[in-house]
């Protein structure tokens, strides 16, 4: 007998980060996520997370709006709905709800944790199979201190868990911006590879001034120097410099990626599942990315450890990705809601193995660090 979806709950979990991260629209001191518990009539549970940025400072869904729009608008959709269809219930989702991708990539995780557990398969075998075990992983520079920077990139260096460094500028003067990264770039030398992600900060004259800056300075990837909307900027940045342009907020979906491709963008794509509204619209961008000859590159909303997961089972199933990922989010929390962490070592993270995610929760601590009211 097809199983249904029974039951589907919400919780907001608040987890403090090991330090202040500073991007150009907000520091963060803790992550919030919307953890999603999926409950089919055949006993088994799916997990999923939908998670953003500083609350609104990021985008237009809120730790708040993501649970308050699954509870009263998403679930209601797919309770009593047959648990194994996932691309009728996508279609169902799309049919009635507009936007909201982050909401619906929660759901989605959690629809294919719980199909993987059915099937005894893991996620990245429900989207036809992983290509790589083995994920690398950079880290995000962002304590607002240069020389404070200096020292996490050496400490990560020797600890052999991360050997590119994205940093987070944007906030100061271009001026100030352009001189933090020359020092941190010149500190590191050729030992790493340095990039930098402005988050939208600057205008197009400002980003031609900063741009040619950075590429003078040996910066390897330039990410969204300028606002999401400005597709015709941002390919004439990429069309302007030798250095390549990642577009993150730029390129939320498939629909995106063709609009950049089509304009004659060229570069690199970060994929999101929160952006696509899961894993199979983030898949459809990285086909569409793949189609154009745009590079790949795995990326996170500083999910913890479910969303981050997801996301990885997504990643292992493309090509090696051109840009490596950016999937270090549960190492920027203090602590974690999961019985057993990601393993992350050589530079890299390793796909979590066994049914569904792979990944199980630890109970007294989801409690702990659960909104109680
Ligand atoms: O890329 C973003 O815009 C968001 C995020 C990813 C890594 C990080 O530090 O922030
Ligand atoms: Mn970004």
């Amino acid at each position: 007998m097809t199983p249904l979806i029974e039951s589907i709950e919400t919780l907001l979990v608040d987890l403090p980060t090991i330090r202040p991260h500073k991007l150009s629209m907000t520091t963060m001191a803790c992550q919030t996520m919307v953890i999603v518990r999926l409950r089919d009539s055949d006993g088994i549970e799916g997990l999923g997370e939908g998670t953003t940025i500083g609350g609104l400072a990021y985008g237009p869904e809120s730790p708040e709006s993501i649970k308050r729009n699954i509870d009263s608008y998403l679930a209601p959709l797919l309770i009593g709905q047959p648990a194994d269809s996932l691309n009728a219930l996508r279609a169902r989702l799309a049919r009635h709800t507009r936007g909201n991708m982050i909401a619906k990539s929660a759901l989605e995780t959690a629809l294919l944790d719980a199909q993987g557990k059915r099937l005894g398969l893991p996620v990245a075998a429900l989207l036809g199979g992983a290509r790589q075990a083995h994920l690398p992983v950079l880290w995000t520079l962002a304590s607002g201190d240069t020389a404070r920077d200096i020292d996490e990139a050496f400490q990560r260096l020797e600890d052999r868990r991360h050997c590119d460094f994205k940093l987070k500028i944007g906030a100061n003067p271009v001026d100030r911006d352009v001189a933090h990264v020359a020092a941190i770039k010149e500190a590191l030398g050729d030992r790493a590879g340095v990039r930098v992600d402005v988050n939208q900060a600057w205008d197009e004259a400002t980003a031609v001034r900063g741009i040619a800056a950075l590429q003078e300075a040996g910066i390897a990837l330039i990410e969204q120097a300028i606002p999401a909307r400005e597709h015709a900027g941002l390919i004439r940045l990429a069309h302007r410099f030798r250095v390549p342009m990642l577009a993150d907020e730029a390129v939320q979906d498939a629909r995106d990626g063709f609009d950049l491709a089509a304009g004659g963008f060229s570069g690199a794509f970060a994929l999101k599942i929160a952006k696509s509204g899961g894993l199979h619209g983030v898949l459809e961008l990285a086909h569409v990315a793949q189609a154009a000859g745009i590079g790949l590159y795995g990326g996170t909303l500083l999910e913890g450890t479910i969303g981050t997961a997801a996301s990885l089972h997504a990643w292992a199933t493309l090509p090696e990705l051109a840009w490596g990922t950016e999937m270090f989010g549960p190492l920027l929390l203090e602590d974690d809601i999961v019985e057993t962490p990601l393993r992350y070592h050589d530079f890299g993270v390793e796909l979590p193995t066994g049914p569904g995610l792979g990944v199980r929760l630890d109970e007294d601590k989801l409690a702990h660090y659960s909104r109680k009211s």
